[in-house]
């Protein structure tokens, strides 16, 4: 064997001298270009191969050391949304991404109910946020409950559900929103629709639920929405620290890291407007802190987030049970859950509304309804000054709830979400989770997937949430908006009474038709933005009818 092989590699050694010697220099030159065409043949036809393989398994091309960074390249230049809903369905509702090696781009991405239940509910323990997702966000979030696991999370989220069902607390966001939309959202609008100009309702909106959620969250208004919609210092840096933040998700964690100590780019930007959110922050707690410490009778009075864990005590010491950068972590936590998530569902919901009028018509039927039944009953048939909507009839509009549920089955305000396999795992789909890899939940693809909603479930049909006019809810892991199993949206209720109050307020008012030619998309961010606002014109609606 061993001489057939010496014969071999000296039979060869002379074809090789012998072609340079017919090519002489040229015949040198050449065999290194012979080399590298056959090597290039060779990859071609390994890559052609390899990425029909995985064309076949995974639905997507998965190419050598960038993996399938090429096809997301091409999906994020049109509707991300969209590509991944595509890519998902056509794997019948799960794949698994494969990313450039070296990188965290390594991920299963799925929208099946069943794998949602799984995830959520039944092995909700072997699928925390995870350590990538709370170092990426820490400086801004803290320890509070939107990274936290365990019992970090554990504790925030037993007190906060006790606070968000406080008689209290409804109180608190009855009265909040009432102010908010009778003293500022209607004379905003108001004022645009009397010189007949433009606005950008999602900004508008933006500003209510802003100011909403800080008053539920620190007691404090920050007067986003004013007359003359102005830049609030605390706002503006709260929306780029998270912005900021985001950018995180989207840079190699060594490099932010070193950003970060040098204090350059988005890390910088990160850096100031974290000082300017600490400083409102810190600046808040310490006067509640002495509020609470005088006895002050505002203090008693005061039913939001803040003052109700200032004033808890440890059970054993009786000192304060909450460190400041506690208070401020958990008031952060909640301005970031609460602040554009109602918001940019109710900017879809009335852009929805225009695209289909018969449904606009059903809500302003069952608001009619309820405006004459308060009327039937009014002692003597005295007219209020100001129609404002009480919230046993806010929870009357059956038909408003569903045809808000509806805008956020088609456009949830998170529309993806993530979490991280602790444990070796198998979804109920056959799909295996190696610990540590990450799972993508895509809520905007589950809205979109005929096996869940049927044939039109790409139509916007409130009719779908009624059953003989009533609102019946579906299962949290169909309809996955506000998440579902023990972290399900702690905000759910207040987050439709707020959506349904506001949107009843204005359609009562006003007829809203967005600006010919503006185009709508949805903006790629954690939350389901629309990119270019929602430009708007108004139309006082004629009362007489009611
Ligand atoms: C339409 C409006 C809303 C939607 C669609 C929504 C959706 C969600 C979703 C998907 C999550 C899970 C996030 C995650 O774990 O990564 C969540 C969590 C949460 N939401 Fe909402 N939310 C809404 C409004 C609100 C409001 C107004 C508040 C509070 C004022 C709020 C408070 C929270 C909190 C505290 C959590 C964390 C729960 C936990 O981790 O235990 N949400 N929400």
């Amino acid at each position: 064997m061993a001489d057939a092989g010496a014969q071999i590699n000296a039979t060869a050694t002379a074809d090789a001298a012998a072609a340079g010697r017919r090519h002489g220099i040229a015949g040198i030159m050449m065999f290194p270009e012979v080399q590298a065409v056959e090597l290039l043949i060779a990859v071609s036809i390994f890559v052609a191969i390899h990425s029909l393989r995985q064309r076949r398994s995974q639905g997507l091309p998965s190419w050598p050391l960038v993996g399938m960074l090429p096809s997301l390249l091409l999906g994020l230049r049109g509707d991300m949304y969209e590509w991944v809903t595509s890519v998902v369905k056509s794997r019948g509702g799960t794949f698994t991404f494969h990313g450039p090696i070296f990188t965290n781009l390594h991920c299963v991405v799925t929208a099946d109910p069943r794998n949602l239940e799984h995830l959520l509910k039944t092995r909700f323990g072997n699928f925390p946020k995870g350590p990538y997702f709370r170092d990426t966000v820490r400086d801004l979030l803290g320890d509070g409950i939107f990274g936290a696991d365990d019992d970090t999370w554990r504790t925030q989220r037993k007190a906060a559900s006790l606070e968000f069902h406080s008689s209290e607390f409804r109180a608190l966001t009855a009265s909040s929103l009432v102010e908010l939309v009778h003293r500022r959202l209607i004379p905003v609008l108001a004022a645009v629709e009397e010189v007949n100009g433009v606005v950008d309702l999602q900004d508008v909106l933006l500003r209510l639920t802003f100011d909403n959620v800080c008053l539920i969250a620190f007691g404090v208004d920050p007067g986003c929405l004013r007359p003359g919609l102005p830049e609030i210092p605390f706002a503006k840096a709260f929306e780029d620290a998270t912005e900021a933040t985001i950018v995180r998700f989207v840079t190699p964690t060594a490099v932010w890291r070193a950003m970060r100590a040098l204090g350059v780019g988005h890390e910088r930007v990160l850096q100031r407007s974290l000082a300017a959110v600490d400083e409102f922050a810190y600046d808040v707690i310490r006067k509640r802190r002495q509020e609470v410490a005088g006895a002050a009778a505002a203090a008693a009075r005061r039913s939001d987030l803040l003052t109700v864990f200032t004033k808890m005590r440890d059970a054993e010491t009786g000192a304060a049970a909450y460190s400041d950068k506690f208070l401020r972590d958990i008031c952060v936590n909640f301005i970031l859950a609460g602040r554009d998530t109602s918001s940019v569902a109710l900017a879809w919901f009335f852009w929805l509304l225009t695209k289909n009028p018969g449904v606009e018509e059903k809500i302003l039927d069952e608001i009619d309804a309820i405006v004459a039944a308060r009327r039937k009953t009014a002692k003597g048939g005295e007219e209020e000054e100001e129609l404002v909507f009480q919230p046993e009839e806010v929870k009357r509009m059956e038909y408003l709830h569903a045809a808000l549920s509806e805008a956020l089955r088609l456009y949830p305000s998170v529309p993806v979400d993530h979490k991280e396999v602790v444990e070796d795992e198998v979804f109920p789909d056959g799909t295996v989770l190696k610990k540590g890899t990450k799972v993508i939940y895509a809520m905007y693809s589950m809205g979109r997937m005929e096996s869940i909603w049927g044939e039109d479930c790409r139509d916007y049909k409130p009719e779908r949430w009624l059953r003989d006019g009533r609102f019946m809810s579906e299962s949290a892991y169909k309809f996955t908006a506000f998440n579902g199993g023990p972290r399900l949206c702690l905000g759910k209720d207040f987050a439709y009474y707020q959506m349904k109050f506001a949107a009843a307020s204005i359609l009562h008012r006003y007829r809203v038709d967005v600006v010919d030619g503006h185009p709508v998309a949805p903006k790629m961010a954690l939350t389901m933005y629309m990119k270019y606002g929602l430009k708007v014109k108004l139309t006082k609606r004629d009362k007489s009818k009611l």
